[in-house]
């Protein structure tokens, strides 16, 4: 089909939002275009977020573990080093692998992908200026909006892409720099920050906020916080950026405390600017077509992911919520089913969130600070991987699991954990959470044994009642010796 038939759906943003939705679209029977500028598909996530950054993360963390810990498991090596091209390179190659998977997946479902940059020339018609140099006009009678986002840039900080950085750059970075200052303890700086810092950069966290990940349960952040700096990651929290100096070799930094007084210079190779992400929806035309959007840029949508423009939606990054991009792809199907009468649904609070450092760290559902804010009466479980055999086995035994629960009802109403697996462990939590399941059905759940998800059942029967570990309690003794010896006596440098 080319792009002037009139289609039923045409998506502007081959992200995660834009794809999934153009696929889910053609599969339930919808001719179906997809315009993406970049010249590839995936979005963000594929080609410069979350795929090259769990690559580049994983790759560290290979290194950091051989020259840190493989010894203490008996595996011995005469010497580690860093070939960054080849990590690199590994890297490209999951991105590219992946990015031609989503052509492949746009073939096989018939969804129509025209390369080029789409403008809206009216609530059904966009002006598309091809790759190729050519312009074509495509119509549709459902047009979803999935432009995704942005970085947010920082008065007086001008991105290169060279010495000063967005994520991109610091994805695609030559050499390891010295010295590496992050602008912003949120999660592109804690996870480009770790993999720098594990293959050898000096790495200085400059954060406007009194913490890090300030959206982070605060027990749990404070632990992270103390593992992160155990990795040599430095941290100037209650502090901003008030200027920026490139002149010489290297960048020279100013600044001063977040709530104002006496300058400081701190001096990097390269700055990673980091402090959140803005809608991207630049060239668009939404004020020619009167797309209503919020004072941050965002497109404003009903439940139905519906614009005040009739015929007109948007999903993912562009429009309010956690820019995520299992969010932004539950966005792209729920949307598509609605516009074809059938029942979607996001629930925005029970989104999982995964930082994946090392300890990686996921939560689903509100902090103890969010629930204390409802007024509503709750108890907390915790328990520690220092009591979990499977995490004493390994030898990797950093971090908890933290779950709140309604008084009342036992009802489960936010899990948080740090640990090495996190993201993956956190998933029976948010289906627990899903299903409105209380502490009690995971505490009586039959989790196999020895594995790192038996503490989320531990903590579950800590919430509602006494973990197993009472029996073990020895072992919480002798874990608490250990901490005390590993805070004031280890590093991992
Ligand atoms: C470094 C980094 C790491 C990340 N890691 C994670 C992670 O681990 N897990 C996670 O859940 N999220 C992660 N994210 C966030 C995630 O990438 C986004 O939430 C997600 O990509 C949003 O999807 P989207 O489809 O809304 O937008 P995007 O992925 O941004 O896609 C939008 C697409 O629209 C195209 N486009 C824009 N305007 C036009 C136009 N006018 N015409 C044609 N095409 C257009 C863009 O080129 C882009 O390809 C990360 C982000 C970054 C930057
Ligand atoms: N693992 C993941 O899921 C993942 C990974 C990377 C990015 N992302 C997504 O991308 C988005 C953007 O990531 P991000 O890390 O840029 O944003 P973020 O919102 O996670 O963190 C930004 C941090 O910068 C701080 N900040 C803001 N202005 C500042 C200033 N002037 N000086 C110093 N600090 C400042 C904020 O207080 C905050 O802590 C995130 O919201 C996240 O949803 C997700």
């Amino acid at each position: 089909a080319s792009g002037s038939d009139e289609n039923d759906v045409v998506v502007i943003g081959g992200g995660p939002g834009g794809y999934v939705a153009a696929i889910k679209a053609a599969q339930l029977g919808l001719k179906t275009t997809c315009i993406e500028k970049r010249g590839t598909l995936g979005g963000t996530c594929l080609n410069v977020g979350c795929i090259p950054s769990k690559a580049l993360l994983h790759s560290s963390h290979m290194y950091h573990e051989a020259k840190h810990a493989f010894a203490n498991h008996g595996v011995k090596f005469s010497s580690v080093e860093v070939a960054l091209p080849a990590m690199m390179g590994q890297k490209d190659k999951a991105v590219s692998n992946l990015t031609q998977g989503i052509d492949g997946l746009f073939q096989k479902n018939k969804v129509t992908y025209v390369k080029g940059y789409g403008k809206l020339v009216s609530p059904s018609e966009i002006s598309v200026d091809t790759t190729e140099g050519e312009n074509t006009v495509v119509k549709g009678k459902h047009i979803i909006i999935a432009t995704g986002s942005d970085v947010k840039s920082l008065p007086g900080v001008t991105i290169d892409e060279k010495k000063i950085v967005s994520s991109t750059g610091a994805l695609a970075l030559s050499e390891i720099p010295k010295k590496l200052v992050v602008i912003g303890a949120g999660y592109i700086g804690l996870e480009m920050g770790s993999v720098w810092g594990r293959i050898g950069s000096e790495v200085t966290v400059v954060e406007f906020a009194s913490e890090i990940v300030p959206t982070m349960d605060a027990d749990i952040r404070k632990q992270f916080q103390r593992s992160l700096e155990k990795q040599g990651m430095k941290f100037k929290l209650k502090t901003k950026v008030v200027g920026v100096d490139t002149s010489g070799d290297g960048v020279k930094l100013t600044v001063e405390p977040s709530a104002g007084g006496e300058q400081t210079i701190i001096e990097a190779d390269v700055v990673l600017v980091s402090a959140g992400r803005t809608p991207f929806t630049s060239g668009l035309n939404l004020d020619k077509i009167g797309v209503e959007t919020d004072k941050l840029g965002r497109i404003l949508v009903n439940e139905r992911f519906s614009t005040n423009v009739s015929g007109v939606y948007a999903i993912g990054d562009v429009i309010p919520g956690p820019m995520l991009a299992h969010k932004a792809e539950e966005d792209g199907v729920a949307c598509v089913e609605y516009l074809t009468g059938k029942v979607g649904h996001v629930d925005y609070d029970k989104v999982p969130g995964v930082v994946y450092t090392n300890p990686e760290v996921a939560s689903v559902g509100k902090t103890e600070e969010q629930v204390k804010e409802t007024g509503v009466e709750y108890r907390v479980g915790k328990f520690p991987f220092l009591a979990n055999s499977r995490a004493k086995a390994i030898d990797n035994a950093e971090g908890l699991v933290k779950i709140i629960a309604e008084k009342e009802t036992d009802k489960i109403l936010g899990v948080h954990i740090m640990a090495p697996n996190a993201g993956e462990l956190i998933h029976e939590a948010a289906i627990a959470l899903q299903y409105d399941a209380s502490s009690e059905d995971i505490a009586r759940v039959c989790h196999a044994h020895p594995t790192m998800s038996e503490a989320v059942k531990e903590a579950a029967m800590a919430t509602y009642d006494k973990p197993h570990s009472h029996l073990k309690s020895w072992l919480l003794l002798s874990s608490l010796v250990f901490i005390f010896v590993q805070e004031f006596t280890m590093t991992w440098r």
